[in-house]
């Protein structure tokens, strides 16, 4: 498959390593500083491209993907708030195609499986309290990750208690707290915990390289190569749904 990456850092090159071990041909790399190449010949003959770049400059790669007519796969967090809606109606109704996951790694697609069942189960038990909390490396420009926003709504779906999330504390029993912790070059680490007086059940899903998130980036792409719409993981696992 012909791959184009949009987005040469530290998810840019572990992916292109994943992506030429699995057979595959990188066709071009746009960074910052070759922008123009979104128009060039090269990049328009991908299969697809796999975008990690940052919360402020994704939804511009993935209109300008869109309109080279490329299929897109994209990890970039922090954008969905203020463009989701928009990005999700061009692919649902315009024919364009993104897969986008907050993230790839195959164990937090299991761990999000358990946390939703975790959170369904705790319906039962009135006595737990819920709270979140995400480490991550110094340079992440995004808080909390996506990942916590996701497993945040997986839990906000299932857990009749809880309405919202909210960043650090809560201040009233409805709200779901996210703590995050910005140490070191941790790769990222998710913990979900309840606790009641007598005992706490904490789940943990702890990446200890970046070559999870690349592998499930290059299976998301290979998937996405012959499908059209907003895909997601649910997609690629459709035995982890619910
Ligand atoms: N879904 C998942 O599984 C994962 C998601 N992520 C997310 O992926 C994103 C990238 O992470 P990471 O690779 O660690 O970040 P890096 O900062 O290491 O890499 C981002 C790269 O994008 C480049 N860039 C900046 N602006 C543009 C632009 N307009 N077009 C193309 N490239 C550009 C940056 O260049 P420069 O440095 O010169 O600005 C940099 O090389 C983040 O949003 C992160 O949260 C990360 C890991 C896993
Ligand atoms: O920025 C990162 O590094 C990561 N970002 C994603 C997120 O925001 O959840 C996924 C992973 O945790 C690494």
């Amino acid at each position: 498959m012909k791959i184009a990456l949009i987005g040469y850092g530290k998810m840019g090159k572990e992916i292109e390593k994943v992506a030429l071990s699995r057979g595959h041909e990188i066709v071009s790399i746009i960074d910052i500083n070759n922008q123009e190449d979104f128009e060039s010949e090269a990049f328009r003959s991908a299969d697809v491209a796999i975008e990690f770049t940052n919360p402020k400059v994704a939804y511009n790669n993935y209109i300008r993907t869109f309109k080279a007519g490329v299929k897109l796969v994209s990890g970039s967090t922090g954008w969905m708030a203020e463009h989701g809606e928009e990005i999700k109606a061009l692919c649902q109704k315009e024919g364009k195609t993104l897969f986008w996951s907050s993230n790839f790694s195959l164990g937090v697609a299991i761990f999000s499986a358990v946390n939703k069942y975790l959170a369904k189960i705790m319906n039962r038990f009135p006595g737990y309290d819920v709270t979140m909390s995400e480490t991550h490396h110094v340079h992440k420009l995004d808080a909390p990750s996506g990942t916590a926003i996701t497993l945040a709504e997986g839990i906000l779906e299932n857990l009749d208690r809880k309405d919202r999330w909210v960043k650090e504390e809560a201040t009233s029993a409805d709200e779901l707290p996210i703590r995050s912790v910005r140490e070191g070059e941790v790769f990222g680490i998710h913990t979900v915990r309840y606790d009641s007086v007598a005992d706490s059940i904490s789940i943990t899903h702890d990446a200890k390289n970046r070559g999870g998130f690349a592998l499930g980036a290059v299976l998301a792409a290979e998937y996405t190569s012959d499908k059209q719409g907003f895909l997601g993981m649910s997609d690629l696992f459709p035995f982890l749904k619910d």
